[in-house]
Order: C-alpha cells, then sequence, then structure tokens
C-alpha cells in the first residue's frame, strides 16, 4: 500500500495509514495480552527459585545454611524437614525414622494421592543414624557425623522417567546400588517424616520433573488451525480475484479512455512496473478489505474474558483447599466446548480414596456389611463362629494372618503410646487397622522380622521375615514368606482376584460367587491366599532371590520372575471387600457428561470395578 502511495510503481488508491492504524492497535493489544500472561509465568518462577532450603556446610562444625532454591547445585547436600518440598533430586542418606524410610506425596508430578515410601541408602543411613542410642536418629548428631563419612555416589545420565532410576555409592569397600525407591524426586514433597538429608543429582532442567514434561510445544487450538486454513483461502480468493481483474482491465481499458470521468488525460498515468504486475497489485491492494486483520485480535480478547471467566466462577472454587479454577494456557478456553472424550483417574480422582474393610469372605462364608456405619460391623458374627467349631475359627485366622502379616506397612507409637501406621498402599492401611480391630493387631517391625499380637494369644509373636515380593501394578499382588514362631515357614500372598485364581491350587474350588456379590456392591476385592514351604525350596529360593536383589540391569524384572517361582498352588482362604465412597458430586457430574454426549473412560488396575455403588440410583457407564 505504501509503494502505491507514494511510489510511481503502481496505482494504490488506498491510503496506507488506514490500515496500518488498526493493525498497529490491534497488535499493540494483543501484544500486551501476551505480555501479561508472561509476566504472570515469570513471576511463578521467581517465586519457584527465591525459596530457600538449608545446605549442609561440611566444615570442622558441620553447620547448615540457608540457600535459595535458584543456587543448589549437583553435590550439595540438603536438609529437608517435614512437609518441605524438594528442590532438585536428591538421593536420601538418612532419614529420621529407624530404618531410614521416608514418605513422599507425588500428585504434583503423578497425580496419585496416597504417600509413597522411599529409603536412605543403607550404608549411609547405618552410618549417619546407627546406633544413635534413642529410638529415634537425631538430625544434629547425622549431620555432625557427615564429616566423617567418605564415598562416592554415581548417578545416571538425566532421562525422563520418573519411576526408574540407576546408579551407585561407593563407600569405603561397599557398594550399594541406587534405585528409584532411592530417589526423591524435584516437584513431591515430605510427609510423615521429620526430616531427610539428601544429597543433589539432579538440579533445574536435568530434574526428571522439567524432563518430563514435554518441551512447551505451541499449542494452537483447533479453531486457530481453522482460522490459518480458512486465511489461506481468503488470501487465494484475493489472488484470483485480482488477476481475473486485472486481465479484464488490461484489455478491456482502451474503451474507457474516452470516459473523462475515469481517465481526465485521455490516458492513464504511466507506471514503473509492467503493466499487468502493477495493474494485479492495484487491485490486490483494492480488494484488502477480504482479509480480516481483526480476527485474531478478537479471538484474542475472546479468550481472555473466557479465561476471567473461568478464573472468578464461583461454581468453581474449592472453600476446602481455597483454590479457584485457573485456566492455564488461555488460547486452548474454547477448546472445553469440543471435548467428546473424558478419560479419568479412579482412586482419589473418582474416589476419595479414604479405604474402609466392610465385607470379609471366608470358607464360604461372609462376615460384616455395606452401610452407613463406619468400620468394620462382623465382629460380633465372627465371634461367634469362632466359638462353634474349631475349624471355622482355624480358617478365620488363615485370613487374619495373611492380612495382618503381608504388607508394607510402617508401625510407630506416638507420645501416649497408641500404635500409629504409616502405609503406601491405602488399602494396606485400611485392612491392617481392621485387623487391630479384629485381634491381630501389627505393633512393629525390627531387624528380626515383624510382630504381631494376637488377642487370643498371650504375649506378641514375631514372624521372621525371610522374603518380601513387592506389590507391582503389573504383578497385580504382594507375598511375604515369613517363619512363624512355630517354626514353620509359610508364603502369604494377596492380590487381584484374576490373578489369585491363575495362581489357586487347581483341586481346590475358588470362591467365585462372593467375588461377585463384593463386585456388585462396588467394593474393591482383594484375594488372600498362602502356601506352606519347605526348608528345601525355601533354600533354593533364598538364593535366587538374593541374586535377584543385586542383579545391576532390570532388578524389578528378576524380582518378579523369582517371585512367580513360590507364588503358585495357593490355598486361597478369604477375600476381603474394601470400600472407597465415592467423591462428593461425582455423580452428578458424570450424569452431566453423559447428558452433554461426552464419552467417559475411567482407568484403573482394577478388574472388578464396573459401577460403584451410589445411595440409591444406578450410575451406568
Ligand atoms: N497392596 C496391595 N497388595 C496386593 N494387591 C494389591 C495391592 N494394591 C492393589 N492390589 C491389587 O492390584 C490391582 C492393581 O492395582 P493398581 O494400584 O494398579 O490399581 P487400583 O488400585 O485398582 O486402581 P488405581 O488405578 O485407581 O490405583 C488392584 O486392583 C488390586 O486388586
Ligand atoms: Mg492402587
Ligand atoms: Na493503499
Amino acid at each position: 500500500m505504501f509503494l502505491g502511495n507514494y511510489t510511481p510503481l503502481f496505482h494504490g488508491f488506498i491510503q496506507f495509514y488506514s490500515t496500518f492504524l488498526a493493525l498497529l492497535i490491534m497488535m499493540t493489544a494483543s501484544a500486551v495480552i501476551a505480555a501479561l500472561d508472561d509476566k504472570r509465568r515469570h513471576e511463578a518462577d521467581k517465586k519457584t527459585n527465591s525459596q530457600t532450603a538449608h545446605r549442609i556446610l561440611l566444615t570442622d562444625t558441620c553447620s547448615s545454611e540457608d540457600v535459595r532454591w535458584a543456587d543448589v547445585v549437583v553435590g550439595d547436600i540438603l536438609i529437608i524437614e517435614g512437609e518441605g518440598e524438594f528442590p532438585a533430586d536428591l538421593v536420601v542418606l538418612a532419614s529420621s525414622s529407624e530404618a531410614g524410610g521416608c514418605y513422599v506425596y507425588t500428585a504434583n508430578l503423578d497425580g496419585e494421592s496416597n504417600l509413597k515410601l522411599k529409603e536412605s541408602t543403607a550404608c549411609t543411613h547405618q552410618a549417619l543414624c546407627g546406633n544413635a542410642g534413642t529410638d529415634r536418629p537425631l538430625l544434629d548428631q547425622a549431620v555432625a557425623r557427615l564429616r566423617s563419612l567418605e564415598g562416592e555416589v554415581v548417578a545416571e545420565p538425566p532421562k525422563k522417567s520418573i519411576h526408574s532410576f540407576k546408579g551407585f555409592i561407593e563407600m569405603g569397600s561397599s557398594k550399594e546400588p541406587l534405585e528409584a525407591k532411592n530417589l526423591l524426586l524435584r516437584g513431591t514433597v515430605l510427609k510423615n517424616t521429620s526430616w531427610i538429608i539428601g544429597l543433589v543429582v539432579y538440579t533445574g532442567q536435568d530434574s526428571r520433573m522439567v524432563r518430563n514434561s514435554r518441551a512447551p510445544k505451541a499449542k494452537y487450538a483447533n479453531i486457530e488451525k481453522v482460522i490459518n486454513r480458512s486465511m489461506l483461502v481468503v488470501v487465494g480468493a484475493q489472488c484470483l480475484i485480482s488477476l481475473i481483474s486485472d486481465i479484464l482491465y488490461v484489455c478491456t481499458r482502451e474503451r474507457f479512455y474516452n470516459l473523462w470521468y475515469l481517465f481526465p488525460g485521455g490516458q492513464s498515468q504511466s507506471i514503473l512496473l509492467p503493466e499487468w504486475i502493477g495493474y494485479w497489485l492495484t487491485f490486490f491492494v483494492l480488494y484488502s478489505n477480504l482479509m480480516p486483520i481483526s480476527l485474531y485480535f478478537t479471538m484474542e480478547v475472546c479468550n481472555a474474558a473466557q479465561a476471567y471467566f473461568i478464573k472468578s466462577d464461583l461454581q468453581m472454587y474449592d472453600e476446602v483447599q481455597d483454590t479457584a479454577a485457573n485456566a492455564r494456557t488461555t488460547n486452548l478456553c474454547h477448546e472445553l466446548g469440543q471435548v467428546s472424550y473424558v478419560f479419568s483417574d479412579k482412586t482419589g480422582t473418582l474416589t476419595q480414596n479414604v479405604m474402609e474393610l466392610k465385607r470379609l469372605s471366608v470358607a464360604g462364608a461372609i462376615y460384616g456389611e455395606t452401610g452407613e456405619e463406619p468400620g468394620f460391623q462382623g465382629k460380633l458374627a465372627m465371634a461367634r463362629a469362632r466359638q462353634m467349631s474349631a475349624d471355622k475359627a482355624a480358617a478365620i485366622d488363615a485370613v487374619l494372618e495373611v492380612l495382618a502379616v503381608s504388607h508394607t506397612v510402617v508401625c510407630t507409637k506416638d507420645r501416649n503410646g497408641k500404635l500409629k501406621y504409616e502405609a503406601e498402599s491405602p488399602d494396606e492401611f485400611a485392612l491392617v487397622e481392621a485387623m487391630a480391630g479384629l485381634g491381630w493387631s501389627f505393633t512393629g517391625r525390627t531387624n528380626q522380622g515383624l510382630t504381631v499380637q494376637v488377642a487370643t494369644d498371650p504375649g506378641s509373636r514375631t514372624y521372621e521375615l525371610l522374603g518380601l515380593n513387592a506389590f507391582t501394578s503389573a504383578r497385580k499382588r504382594q507375598s511375604v514368606v515369613v517363619r512363624r514362631p512355630s517354626g514353620e515357614v509359610v508364603l502369604l500372598v494377596k492380590g487381584a482376584d484374576d490373578v489369585m485364581q491363575k495362581l489357586a491350587d487347581r483341586k481346590q474350588p475358588f470362591p467365585e460367587e462372593h467375588l461377585q456379590v463384593f463386585a456388585k456392591q462396588g467394593l474393591r476385592t482383594l484375594v488372600m491366599g498362602r502356601r506352606r514351604i519347605y526348608e528345601e525350596e525355601l533354600r533354593r529360593w533364598q538364593a535366587d532371590f538374593a541374586k535377584a536383589q543385586n542383579s545391576m540391569e532390570d532388578r524389578e524384572a528378576a524380582l518378579a520372575e523369582v517371585a512367580d517361582r513360590i507364588e503358585r498352588s495357593l490355598e486361597v482362604v478369604g477375600i476381603t471387600g474394601i470400600e472407597d465412597k465415592l467423591q462428593v458430586g461425582v455423580e452428578d457430574a458424570i450424569v452431566k457428561i453423559r447428558q452433554a454426549g461426552v464419552k467417559l473412560w475411567v482407568l484403573t488396575g482394577e478388574t472388578s470395578w464396573k459401577r460403584p455403588r451410589t445411595s440409591g440410583s444406578a450410575l451406568v457407564f
């Protein structure tokens, strides 16, 4: 336009500043909106980076100083205290718990709301906290002992996975492998643990959290793609129309020369460019109003307004946590109306993740009821059954033994001497707590094994722990090999119904009906089984287990394989039905989602979860 106005290249009949001014205003406004967005993000970054952590200075006194998160570097040794967030990825060297464990809350990273158990490396925890003299390791003492500690930690190059980690720690002559359970991740929070001492292995861009968040690809909303495409069509059409006009003009212009009001001089003014190009440009400029230049701007204003309405919507405000809905990427707001599938996590998202044992199936009978009363209601019926026959009593004890012994719950005593359980799995927490009410209370772990106080017995029983086959989502089961006080060795297993059915002894009928009863009521089911292990098998298995535990490559697969070898021909002793209530408002939300014609998929590891039991109204998926 400018060239058309001020040079003799071609004729321009529209003043360039009329369009230019409009463009300028709109571009400035867009830039302001984008800048405000960026500023908010920048401020959040600055806030994160200026938080402080305690760094230990390895001087004579081993004092600690405050450092800004931004200044934490690899090799620093940090103290993180209860409820603190980790500023970088750390290897746990020691923790306030006797066995060196600590719990972390990982919801910010993987959305799972149950606590995860992490472990200190054994050699460092022993060196820093061993023989503390009291029940609980002391922070000051551990820090003071750090000075005499000499070793080397080798970690693999930074990568994305938040579930795996490989490395080793060498101290003197001992070399210990490091794995995911030793690594505390940036973005997660310390829970139920008063302190940990950790060595920084990855910071900033190298931390698992940052690696895991995909590189921020420019997120184009669908509508932007559509607009960009229609823009091309519009420009194409404009070119074409200009070309047609150009051809018509050049071919027929002579006929108009005698019209004085079009050509006052009887001839057109000459232009510099070849005629057919010059007039094409003239027409192109003339038709420039076809281009909707204000469209992008209108869209951005709409986006900003929509984001504002989302943020200030009182119906999406949660009073308990004092948080409102937040639109992080404003240009994606209108996508909300175009969603056709919703994928939801189940435990902790649709359900409250507050679990309670409600029903127990033992030897053909079901104890307990689902209902409004809290807790397990089958205690009386169970006591009566025990008195009726010794067989029934033995069957009941068989289930309770599996539930009270086969788990990874940790037990601590609070100031009043009351037992307090801490668990990685909310199911196990519920089960172990219910067992305490039913006369099989788990009272703690020692170096020898775990102790259980049985109501029908004087004194407490100690089960020597010979092996633990950990729960993984792929295995869907968990088992322990223990030596009872009487000297017998047993394998105690609990797991998902489908896998337990495959592992059960074929000669025995599988209690399928009760499983279905529980599943219909929307209860989470677990099947318990056991098998007597004789010394010969135990010796062979323990050798394999030790080998798998020390394997550097793919330890998890090796351990699962060894576990498979022993978890077979199980005697099924019972089924539990655990209730996990739906979150408030979930039913309503699901009904509305269905009314909107959106399909809902629930993602879960559980096979039997079909429709939640709801007060009166049934939900159909
Ligand atoms: N601690 C445990 N011990 C033994 N078996 C378990 C344990 N926790 C879960 N299971 C079994 O393994 C299955 C898979 O567990 P997973 O944690 O992958 O999914 P989930 O707990 O059912 O649901 P979600 O995906 O919401 O966590 C469960 O359905 C359950 O049957
Ligand atoms: Mg689970
Ligand atoms: Na112009």
